[in-house]
């Protein structure tokens, strides 16, 4: 753990000035987070395109659905395994460390490879930076032996409006193709609590929704804390047939970052099933050691940034990180000069996306094509030339050497 991780909580007297001046330049903040400047002390050495991995942290819930032969049942377990990656997603970075950090900003290209062994055998993850402007993350996650595969992509818009708030731009899809099913998952908005203490949480917003081609449908309405009552990070789900939001079948209901019940029907007193996200443990990913990193994979490229953000020494980081944004600059005066684009490693663009056409109106989901660059999904023609193992990285082209920062 760095210097800079072990102050969690409020914000000690020698941080107190930085933080107040951040206070007063967020109150006009919109737009990219990657524009957001953030004092030394609540910056993260770990890259944005990282956090693909919070959706399987927890292997054996993730391929469970693969096992049950009633497709009611199985949507259920889809719900359960959604619920589960709330914690790790949005709260395990201020469990650990007593408050929410700024990622660093993924460059384009930047990768993400790592692999989960455990008792639901290997699963796989490939993140890449697709898009630098907007910034935009896409993934696949697989377990082959299962037959269970996940991908999806995000952009997040920030604004300023008592607190920073984040509204998530993308979706996730999730399939068993022995089923012919897929799972259209939406993303859910948060806002930052505890700005004023200097303890940043996230805390979720709205609703989000998971609609399934097998004719099931489930809705998750957030609730946080408020002003008088009501428990941080708590949430109802439903789930029903789609398109008869009042014929539950299940209800899920409590803390995602703690414990939730599972009932049958709309009651919640027919409990069948209950979560208690402490009990479960997670599994640890994979990821190659980092000389045999590609020089595009994100804990290579960002390493000597880490290591002074986990000094406190901002010089350089400074320096460090000027390096990489000069290397990308000077990759896209070489690409406009060539007349070429950067060639993305895993993913497309595609036009007339088949799981967006058939599930996306059951739930009203506008995949809002013109801030995240299109829609983007995990190409099998370019992973195939790819190695998506943690430890035979591909030989780098020369216009990636140029990213390899001596
Ligand atoms: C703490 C504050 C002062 C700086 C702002 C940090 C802000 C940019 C961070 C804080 C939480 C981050 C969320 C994170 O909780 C989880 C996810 C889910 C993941 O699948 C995609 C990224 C996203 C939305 C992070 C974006 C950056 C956030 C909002």
């Amino acid at each position: 753990m760095s210097s800079n991780e072990k102050e969690g909580g409020a914000v000690s007297a020698q941080n107190r000035g930085s933080w107040s001046a951040f206070l007063k330049s967020i109150a006009s903040f919109s737009g990219d987070l990657s524009s957001l400047t953030a004092p030394p002390f609540i910056l993260s050495s770990t890259s944005l395109v990282e956090f693909s991995s919070y959706w399987a942290e927890h292997p054996s819930l993730f391929v469970a659905p693969a096992a049950e032969q009633d497709p009611e049942k199985r949507m259920l377990l889809v719900l359960k395994w959604f619920l589960s990656t709330l914690k790790q997603q949005y709260a395990a970075r201020s469990d650990k460390f007593g408050n929410e950090k700024k990622p660093l900003n993924p460059f384009l290209g930047e990768l993400f490879l790592g692999k989960w062994v455990d008792e639901a055998g290997t699963t796989e993850l490939v993140s890449e930076q697709v898009s630098h402007h907007p910034p935009v993350t896409a993934y696949q996650i697989a377990n082959k032996e299962h037959g269970v595969y996940l991908q999806g992509y995000n952009a997040q818009k920030a604004s300023f409006s008592r607190t920073i708030n984040v509204k998530q731009i993308g979706h996730a899809v999730f399939s068993i193709p022995a089923y012919d099913e897929t799972y259209l998952i939406t993303l859910p908005n948060l806002h930052i609590e505890g700005l004023i203490f200097g303890a940043p949480f996230v805390e979720l917003n709205d609703k989000t929704y998971i609609t399934s081609s097998s004719g099931y449908t489930a809705k998750i309405d957030y609730s946080g804390k408020g002003w008088l009552s009501g428990k941080k990070n708590s949430f109802t789900a439903t789930l029903y047939p789609t398109g008869k939001e009042t014929d539950i079948l299940y209800t899920a209901t409590g803390q995602w970052n703690k414990t939730f019940d599972i009932c049958e029907g709309s009651k919640k007193h027919n409990i069948i099933d209950t979560y208690d996200a402490d009990a479960v443990p997670t599994t640890k990913l994979i990821v190659a050691p980092i000389e045999q990193q590609d020089p595009l994979e994100s804990r290579r490229a960002w390493q000597k940034v880490a290591e002074g953000i986990a000094v406190g020494d901002m010089d350089i980081v400074g320096v460090e990180k000027t390096k990489i944004e000069e290397s990308q600059r000077e990759l896209r005066r070489q690409e406009k000069t060539d007349g070429r684009s950067w060639e993305r490693r895993y993913f497309s663009l595609v036009e007339n996306d088949v799981v967006l056409e058939k599930l996306a109106p059951a739930i009203g989901l506008l995949p809002e094509e013109d801030k995240t660059g299109g829609v983007w999904r995990f190409d099998e023609r370019k992973a195939a030339g790819q190695a998506t193992t943690t430890s035979s990285a591909p030989a780098p082209t020369s216009t990636e050497k140029k990213l390899e920062l001596k």
